[in-house]
């Protein structure tokens, strides 16, 4: 496919997306029948569609409208490209530009806040509140793509050897501070599942902040029980397995952990999972359904789809999930909560009403929380211990 190619294959998604559909699943329809394209042009479009969903607002006021043509003529100038080396009407590109389209759009200096960070307007409060000064900056970080980030396992081998095995494989790699095992990918993205390091289990995909997360529940976790309360896809429950923790997982909804056995033996841990938690537990983790604010990078639909009631409806989740998982405690054990949110609505309060409603009982005993300035996705957690 042509450049212009991929542009019109990715307006035909915006417009199948601004019809109601997800953006994955008008990727997946677009895909089947584009027997035409290849894997690279199908990763080009997909690109082109998830970098102008992160700034779907601002790429329609650039552009004057929401339809994809008019979204994908915003994002061009926004990116100070030139509109006319996609609209040029050859076979396959999109069609040349009408005049009413090239008069069509405003200058996004003069858009409102809101439209500039492209966020919607209702989330500036709760972002303000929560970043102060540093939330524009925030917002704009949340509006370009993200690093793909890798963790080395621990249980398979050091960090600095997991990097000298992807550098073998062809990919350039760097350390990143913010975790001691994230690994950063530097030019090559693709292909990573088809590796003899991954086949090795020597890393898993993982984003950074996720796993300082990680880190800050203990360099050695050898002889806990940790139960991972809310595991999905268990992203955390192996990282805790690969510093030593007896890990159980459990989610509310288990088809989610369907992968984690495959996933576990490739990483040569293992992780029990339950249905029904029994018993009592170290350490338990709650990495709690949330709005996903700090990860928008990479699901830029949360971004647009989020409601006011939606966050009120998950503080009530939160709640629920804080009050039934501190029962799953041991005496001396602790509790953490994580949320990959920005709020303070599902973080910093959430932990507040739980130590009302425990009236003295439980105390935090530590606190982290990273927004995508730090290095890796906005992230918060808080952990508790029974006052004693
Ligand atoms: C943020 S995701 C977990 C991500 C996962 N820990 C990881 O690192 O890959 C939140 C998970 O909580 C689960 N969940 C939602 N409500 C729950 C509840 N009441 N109890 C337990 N799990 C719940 C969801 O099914 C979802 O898989």
């Amino acid at each position: 496919m042509t450049p212009a190619a991929r542009w019109a294959a990715a307006i035909e998604i915006l417009d199948r997306v601004a019809e109601g559909q997800a953006v994955e699943q008008a990727l997946t329809t677009w895909g089947r029948r584009a027997r035409y394209g290849g894997s690279k042009d199908r990763a080009a479009v997909r690109d082109i569609v998830f970098d102008i969903t992160r700034r779907r607002r601002s790429a329609a006021w650039a552009g004057g409208g929401e339809t994809g043509r008019a979204l994908a003529l915003g994002a061009l100038r926004l990116d100070g490209d030139d509109p006319d080396q996609v609209f040029t009407g050859a076979q396959y590109a999109p069609e040349a530009l009408s005049e009413g389209e090239r008069t069509a759009g405003k200058d996004i200096t003069t858009a409102p806040r809101a439209t500039r960070l492209d966020l919607q307007d209702w989330v500036l409060g709760p972002l303000d509140r929560a970043l102060g000064e540093t939330a524009d900056a925030v917002a704009e970080a949340l509006r370009h793509r993200a690093p793909v980030t890798l963790r080395a396992n621990l249980a398979r081998a050091t960090r600095d050897e997991v990097m000298t095995a992807l550098a073998t494989a062809g990919y350039g790699v760097a350390p990143v501070e913010l975790s001691a095992t994230a690994i950063r990918l530097t030019d090559r993205v693709r292909g990573l599942q088809t590796t003899a390091p991954f086949e090795a289990g020597l890393f898993e995909m993982q984003d950074a902040a996720s796993q300082a997360v990680v880190d800050r529940l203990g360099d050695d976790l050898s002889g806990l029980d940790v139960l991972d309360y809310c595991a999905g896809g268990g992203g955390k429950a192996l990282a805790l397995a690969a510093r030593g923790a007896r890990v159980t997982a459990h989610d509310a909804d288990p088809d989610r952990m369907r992968d984690l056995p495959v996933r576990a033996a490739r990483a040569g841990v293992s992780v029990a999972i339950t249905r029904a938690v029994e018993g009592r537990f170290d350490l338990v983790l709650c990495d709690a359904p949330c709005s996903g604010s700090g990860a928008w990078r990479r699901q830029p639909e949360g971004k647009w789809r989020l409601t006011e009631a939606r966050l009120a409806e998950l503080t009530r989740i939160q709640d629920d999930i804080l009050d039934t998982a501190s029962g799953l405690v041991s005496e001396k054990g602790r509790l953490a909560y994580a949320t990959c949110s920005l709020f303070r609505d599902e973080n910093e309060e959430r932990v507040a009403a739980f130590l009302e409603r425990q009236d003295g009982r439980w105390r935090q005993s530590d606190e982290l929380r990273l927004s995508p300035l730090d290095g890796g996705d906005g992230f918060y957690l808080a952990v508790l211990e029974r006052q004693r």
